[in-house]
Parts: C-alpha cells; sequence; structure tokens
C-alpha cells in the first residue's frame, strides 16, 4: 500500500491530487477536467441532498428537472450577461455525422432554460410565489486548470429559482438560503464560513446583489467562494416578462416577479478534503463519512491459540453487529491477508473517523480500543458503553474537526488598516479584512497591487509562487463599526465598510 507521499505543507496540489484518489474520492477521466465521483464522495453529496431538501421542502420549494439543452436562440436572449461567459459554453452541433440544423448548448446553468416557462405558469398574483430547485450538472468549458471538484468542466450542484410579488419576501429568502449553505458546511462538512454580500465588481452582474459563503484553505492562504444565493431584483422577469396584473386593478401597471437563484455546488466535497485532510490522507468528518467506524481484529499471532483466535474475531464481529444496528455506519476487516498495521494505514487512508482496534487485553478486559483519525486519540470503550459512547466520540470529532478549522480561519482572517501592512500579511497566508471605500476602481486597484509579477506563466497551478493579486472576497455581515474619519486601506477616500480580500481559488 502505498500512501500520500508527499507533505501537505510542501507541495499541495500533488497532495490534495493524492489524497483524492488515494481516498477513493474520485478517479480522472480521459476527458479534461471531469472526473469520476466514486462512493466516498458520492455519500457526501446524498447526504448534502438529503439534509438541504428536508429543508427547502418546509421553504415551500419543490424539486423539479428541465432539459440539459439549451437553443442558442434561447441562450443569446440574455446576451448582455452572457457574453461574458459564451467562451465556456459547450455546444452539441451533430448527430451521428449529420450536422445539425441549429446548434444547441449544454446549460451552464438554467435561467434562459427555466425563465421562459415561470412567464407561461404565472398568469396571476395567485401564481406567486414560484419556488423550484433542481440537483442536475451543468458544464462549463473553463480554460484555467482544472482540479478535483474545485474547477471542473461538468459539475453538480442544485440551483433554486424562485419568483415573488414581493421584493421583501424574495429578499428574506436569499439570506434563508445562505444560512442554510452556512449550515451545509458547519453542521455536515464541519466547514466555518463568513457569510457576505459581494461588491459590484465581483457579483452575478445578471442580478440585483450576490450573498455568498466565503470559505478558506488554510493550507494555502486562499479563500474560496463556496455557494451563492442571488437577489436578481426585476432584471429577469423583465426579459422574460415574468408578470401579472396588478391585483390592485387592471388600471394599475403590471406587476413584474421578485426573483432569486442560489446554487451549491460539489466543490464543497473539495473544501472539505483540503480543510481537513492530512498527511496521512482523507480525514472525513463522521457526518458525511460513507463509513463512521471500521472494527479490526488484533493481536492475532501465529502463536496465538484457535480458541483465542475465535474469540477475538467474533468479539469484533459482536461489536460490529451492535454498532450496526444502532445506526452507526460500521464496517468490518476482518480479510486475513493483511496485517493490522496495513489495515490501519489503508483506513485512514480512506478517511474513517475511526477505528476499533479489538485485541486480547481488550478482550479480558471486556473493552475496544477506538482510535480518533484526526487526532490519533486512543480512548478506551467499555463494551457496555458501546451504543452511548461510540455516537459521544463520533460528535467529538465532528465538533474538534470544526473547532479546529474555525480557529485556523480566525487566526488566518487579520484586520490590516494600512497599505504598507497588506501585501505582507497576504503572503502569509492569510486573508485580509480591511476598511474600503466602495470604490470598484480602488478594488481593482487592491488586486493589481497586491498581485506578484509572476514570471509570465500561465495560471498558476501550484500555490507556491502566486502570482495573482488579492480579489474582494465578500463584505462580511457581521463586521465591526468602522473607526470615525477611518480611510480606506489603499486610497484616502473614507472607508465606507470593511470588505475581506484574499487570493482565491
Ligand atoms: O450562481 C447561480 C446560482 C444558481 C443559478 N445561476 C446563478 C447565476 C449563474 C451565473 N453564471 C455562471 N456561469 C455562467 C456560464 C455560462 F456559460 C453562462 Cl451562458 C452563464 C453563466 C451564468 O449566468
Ligand atoms: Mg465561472
Amino acid at each position: 500500500l502505498v500512501g500520500v507521499t508527499v507533505d501537505k505543507s510542501k507541495d499541495f496540489s500533488t497532495w490534495y491530487t493524492q489524497v483524492v484518489t488515494k481516498g477513493e474520492m474520485l478517479d480522472y477521466y480521459d476527458v479534461s477536467g471531469c472526473y469520476i465521483l466514486r462512493p466516498n464522495s458520492y455519500t457526501v453529496w446524498e447526504t448534502i441532498q438529503d439534509w438541504f431538501n428536508a429543508r427547502i421542502k418546509k421553504l415551500g420549494v419543490k424539486n423539479s428537472y428541465f432539459p440539459m439543452f439549451v437553443s442558442a436562440k434561447v441562450l443569446n436572449k440574455e446576451k448582455d450577461h452572457i457574453e461574458g461567459f459564451a467562451p465556456e459554453v459547450a455546444w452539441v452541433t451533430k448527430a451521428g455525422n449529420s450536422q445539425l440544423e441549429e446548434e444547441i448548448a449544454i446549460r451552464p446553468t438554467s435561467e434562459t432554460v427555466m425563465y421562459p416557462y415561470y412567464s407561461k405558469w404565472i398568469r396571476s398574483h395567485r401564481d406567486f410565489p414560484l419556488k423550484l430547485n433542481q440537483w442536475n450538472s451543468v458544464v462549463r468549458w473553463e480554460f484555467k486548470h482544472p482540479q478535483p471538484f474545485l474547477r471542473t468542466r461538468e459539475f453538480l450542484w442544485q440551483e433554486g429559482h424562485t419568483a415573488f410579488l414581493e421584493k421583501a419576501e424574495a429578499e428574506k429568502e436569499v439570506r434563508d438560503i445562505l444560512d442554510l449553505y452556512a449550515g451545509i458546511y458547519e453542521e455536515l462538512l464541519a466547514v466555518p464560513v463568513i457569510k457576505g454580500k459581494k461588491t459590484e465588481n465581483e457579483k452575478f452582474a445578471g442580478g440585483d446583489y450576490t450573498t455568498t459563503c466565503e470559505g478558506f484553505i488554510a493550507a494555502t492562504g486562499r479563500g474560496i467562494q463556496g455557494a451563492t444565493s442571488h437577489h436578481l431584483g426585476q432584471n429577469f422577469s423583465k426579459m422574460f416578462n415574468i408578470s401579472v396584473e396588478n391585483p390592485e386593478g387592471a388600471d394599475k401597471e403590471r406587476c413584474f416577479a421578485y426573483q432569486n437563484s442560489w446554487g451549491l455546488s460539489t466543490r464543497v466535497i473539495g473544501v472539505m478534503i483540503m480543510t481537513h485532510s492530512d498527511n496521512k490522507g482523507l480525514v472525513l468528518p463522521p457526518r458525511v463519512a460513507q463509513n463512521q467506524v471500521v472494527v479490526i481484529p488484533v493481536g492475532i499471532t501465529s502463536k496465538t491459540s484457535e480458541d483465542q483466535k475465535k474469540a477475538i474475531n467474533d468479539g469484533a464481529a459482536e461489536i460490529l453487529k451492535r454498532l450496526v444496528d444502532s445506526e452507526v455506519r460500521a464496517v468490518g476487516d476482518f480479510r486475513d491477508i493483511y496485517t493490522p498495521g496495513f489495515k490501519f494505514a489503508d483506513w485512514e487512508l480512506k478517511g474513517t473517523p475511526f477505528r476499533l482496534e479489538f485485541g486480547p487485553k481488550d478482550l479480558a478486559s471486556e473493552q475496544v480500543t477506538a482510535v480518533r483519525r484526526d487526532n490519533g486519540e486512543k480512548i478506551t470503550v467499555k463494551l457496555a458503553e458501546l451504543e452511548t459512547k461510540i455516537p459521544e466520540i463520533l460528535d467529538d470529532m465532528q465538533k474538534g474537526l470544526l473547532d479546529k478549522a474555525r480557529k485556523d480561519f480566525d487566526e488566518h482572517r487579520v484586520f490590516v488598516h494600512e497599505w504598507k501592512d497588506f501585501v505582507p500579511t497576504l503572503n502569509s497566508k492569510n486573508v485580509i479584512v480591511a476598511p474600503w471605500c466602495g470604490d470598484a476602481d480602488c478594488e481593482d486597484d487592491i488586486k493589481d497591487s497586491s498581485a506578484k509579477k509572476n514570471n509570465g506563466e500561465d495560471e498558476q497551478v501550484d500555490e507556491k509562487a502566486p502570482s495573482m493579486g488579492a480579489k474582494s472576497l465578500c463584505i462580511p455581515f457581521e463586521q465591526p463599526a468602522l473607526k470615525s474619519g477611518q480611510k480606506c486601506v489603499k486610497c484616502d477616500k473614507d472607508a465606507t465598510t470593511y470588505c475581506m480580500f484574499g487570493r482565491s481559488y
């Protein structure tokens, strides 16, 4: 068994590739930028789906499915915001060996697919609110270096699209969904996020404003956008005529819908892996681990009597059965062709949160030794307490992972008030919270001035020599009050808000 052969802190991109493949999360595919999601990662996605579905249904959202193909006519309906994206649209140009009359795009997102039908289905104000979600995949033919989970040409996501009569109702939902996204990160993936609003430069151009959950990859000191919830205003309803007669009277102006759209993708799995995994391989939070516990008989040698060997194997099998019966996702590793040491490394590589070692002394003391994957802590559990203790230590690990990741994020989210400190702080693997004037040109200046003049290479694959500058990541909803007269970190205008800046994915 060859495990991870590089150090996370020395060669992050190679480390990441090894962790995702040897951890059986994903495999590479012969179409560049496309990957195979194996059960170890697909289980994570299914857990997210179950958790999110239960909660959006309580918000009145219904799941649906729309075609993946968009005709050129329909896709270009919304030219202004498309033109920036046109290079990444994938097109079907022929079937068999005959050219198609009209080329058909593969959906990169579904606004133009769905909204003509929103217009058709919403005839009166009683048809509001319309709240549909899709679990699907989208294709964006990006040219930057692909990265498993983080930047792939096809990815799974959910895209929610809602339409309301009242703006206030729409705006409330934007935040309700953002809170659910933060819940997915913090409750399931044990990843802390900062919630905030994107600047005008960074928001979705087709909408009014974008709210976001921003994550942080401590190993590279880079921010990462983890999920977005947009308020679209009436931009799309005017373009697609999603309107109704004014409920106050036909003589009044027609009412155009206020809309939201919100999305979270399998990128979240990459963020989780990068946050928790280590040089022994994958580390999975118990809430999303396919196998939470692996039971391994130990201490059986050539000198062990047949009776003793049977007693240990039977004891381990009994532990396994009791855990499965109490809803713990447990497996046993009774393969007699491998040594315990081999098995330990194998299950560590696959990120299993706990291994339970059951050997002669455990048998004698009616106990089992639990070894925690993230910090190696050994915990003795009396067999009599199995059903209560094991769920407890799983919860402890889940909480411990979040606390550690939050501590890392908090320590590397540094307040900077003077420009002389900005780039040195950034280059120490930090993101920065700084007073900002709110001016887009100044934002561009901050990005340009914090870029290291790269050696002409194309997009840096490895983070060792970050050439890119600091983008604005979000304007945090939670932030301290500005000192009166506080100047912008970059220019000498008065600051209007704190903004989080950082190199990012
Ligand atoms: O982010 C979300 C949440 C879920 C629903 N959609 C929005 C906006 C998506 C922006 N966006 C993002 N990427 C795109 C790529 C494209 F090729 C084209 Cl044609 C359009 C877009 C595009 O509009
Ligand atoms: Mg993009």
